[in-house]
């Protein structure tokens, strides 16, 4: 086993101080920023470490940074979340790394080179592998990899170029390395429940080979992931449109990821703790839908007409607790939909991405919750691959609801069917998040959460 290597180095003073400008203008144009619509005003510095040495021809700064913003339009600024860079330094940039540039500095340590995004670049990318394999600890930086796990050196990296919350290098099609962006203190979900799972066994999840983890402030900060990369695997997302698209069936598909879906949550249930929630936790699972509901509809003025009929989905929630009802609560995926199901070509289904809403506080997004908070995603799903469809499929998205309902029946022993009210509340919260997300991210496919919540708000059919 190689060695652990320890170098303890720590990026110039002054260097954030010359990127600054830089980054106010690059930082919100990247899709995994997650404070859109309000200007970076300045930065402040969490902890920055060199990964080569200061002599080298290329730059390579690892910074956690703390971007500050307007709480609103012209309000006060305020420090805000914090984000990973790996920032490159150049004389000048290939070609090939055009759409990594950051820009020119003009100033401090780097002054006159080139600025750009690290993880674009083969050089940068194989040092973070050689970290995890050697188990390297570079200045607050601690590199991890499983005990009986073997990586080969020298695997060749590629950046993926999907739109994502995060960034993923591929290496040589082996394994696959995300870099979170936005990062936050404590357990992250990401990492904790994939690692008890593996360490479960059996549930259909990559298991986690490596990690990095940054401890600037005395709390632990998990910043990647190493998983191994289900080589020649299709996104159920893109599986589905496919699908769509050929006018063919996709109800075989939608019932082995309920079944999938179900083999998941069993396993979460036996590896973690799970709760029972009664009279006053289902109140404030309802109270914090009813949160959710009233921020959304405050910034999108579209969801307001719909808001009080989609309210009294959530009173019928608790007034079920009132009469005595109780639920089981586990962990859960937390942020289910078919982009997180990958298909191998054996026809096996894996889950990935733990992350949880990343918009939720972490806190939250650990807590124990229904299962039917993962099958009301997949739900939504099958309605949004429907409207995404290039010509209609009348009555695709109900056969696979009802579909993947049946397969983790069969898995699960329990249908999700069976308690209505709960899956309608957690269907209508699911949709009530994603017409804030679209309004955030995509504007474009705003119509497609509002048409559920339009549906939604309807009364129950008898
Ligand atoms: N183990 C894996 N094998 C193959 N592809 C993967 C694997 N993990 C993730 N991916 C690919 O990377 C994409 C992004 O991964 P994900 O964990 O969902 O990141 P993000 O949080 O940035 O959305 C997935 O949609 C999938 O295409
Ligand atoms: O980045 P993540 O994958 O963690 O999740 C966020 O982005 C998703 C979109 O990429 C978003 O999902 C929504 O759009 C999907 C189609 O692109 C659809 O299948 C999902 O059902 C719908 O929720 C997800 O909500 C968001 O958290």
């Amino acid at each position: 086993m190689p060695e652990a290597v320890t170098r303890t180095v720590t990026s110039p003073p002054g260097l954030l101080a010359s990127l600054d400008p830089l980054l106010r203008d690059w930082l919100p144009r990247q899709r995994w920023f997650a404070g859109k619509g309000r200007p970076v005003t300045g930065f402040s510095l969490v902890a920055a470490t060199d990964l080569l040495p200061a002599d080298s021809r290329l730059g390579l700064h690892h910074v956690l940074v703390r971007a500050h913003q307007q709480s609103a339009p012209g309000g006060p600024e305020e420090p805000g979340d914090c984000y990973q860079l790996l920032i490159g330094t150049r004389e000048a940039l290939p070609p090939r790394l055009a759409p990594a540039l950051i820009g020119h500095v003009t100033g401090g340590p780097a002054a006159g080179r080139t600025a750009y995004d690290a993880l674009y670049d083969t050089r940068p990318a194989e040092v973070l592998l050689e970290a995890i394999r050697t188990r390297a600890r570079i200045g607050g930086l601690r590199f991890e990899r499983e005990e009986d796990q073997e990586i080969r050196a020298g695997l060749v990296p590629r950046l993926m170029t999907a739109e994502q919350s995060n960034s993923s290098v591929v290496y040589g099609d082996t394994f696959i390395l995300k870099v979170l962006r936005r990062i936050v203190p404590g357990v992250n979900p990401d990492l904790e429940l994939p690692l008890a799972l593996a360490r479960e066994g059996g549930a259909p999840v990559p298991a986690p080979a490596g990690w990095v983890v940054a401890e600037p402030d005395g709390r632990s900060w998990v910043l990647g992931v190493l998983q191994p990369y289900l080589q020649g695997s299709t996104d159920g997302w893109e599986l589905a449109l496919r699908e769509l698209a050929k006018g063919e069936d996709f109800t075989a598909e939608a019932r082995a990821l309920g079944r999938a879906t179900a083999e998941v949550h069993t396993a979460l249930a036996r590896a973690l703790p799970t709760a029972t929630l009664g009279h006053a936790q289902v109140r404030q699972l309802a109270d914090g839908m009813i949160a959710r509901l009233e921020e959304a509809a405050r910034a999108v003025p579209a969801l307001r007409p719909h808001a009080p009929a989609l309210r009294t989905t959530f009173t019928a929630l608790g007034d079920l607790a009132a009469e005595g009802r109780t639920w089981t609560a586990q962990r859960v995926h937390g942020d289910l939909h078919l982009g997180q199901c990958l298909r191998a070509p054996s026809g096996e289904w894996s889950l990935i991405d733990f992350e949880g809403e990343p918009a939720k506080p972490l806190a939250e997004r650990r807590l124990p919750q229904p299962t039917v908070r993962d099958v009301a995603g997949m739900l939504r799903s099958f309605d949004y691959a429907a409207h995404s469809a290039e010509a209609p499929v009348p009555g695709w998205a109900a056969g696979c609801r009802a579909a993947y309902c049946t397969g983790y029946a069969e898995a699960a022993g329990v249908d999700p069917r069976t308690d209505p009210v709960l899956l309608r509340a957690h269907e209508t919260d699911k949709a009530v998040y994603e017409v804030l997300y679209e309004a955030r991210h995509r504007p474009d496919w705003l119509q497609v959460p509002l048409a559920a919540v339009r549906r939604l708000s309807a009364p129950e059919p008898a």
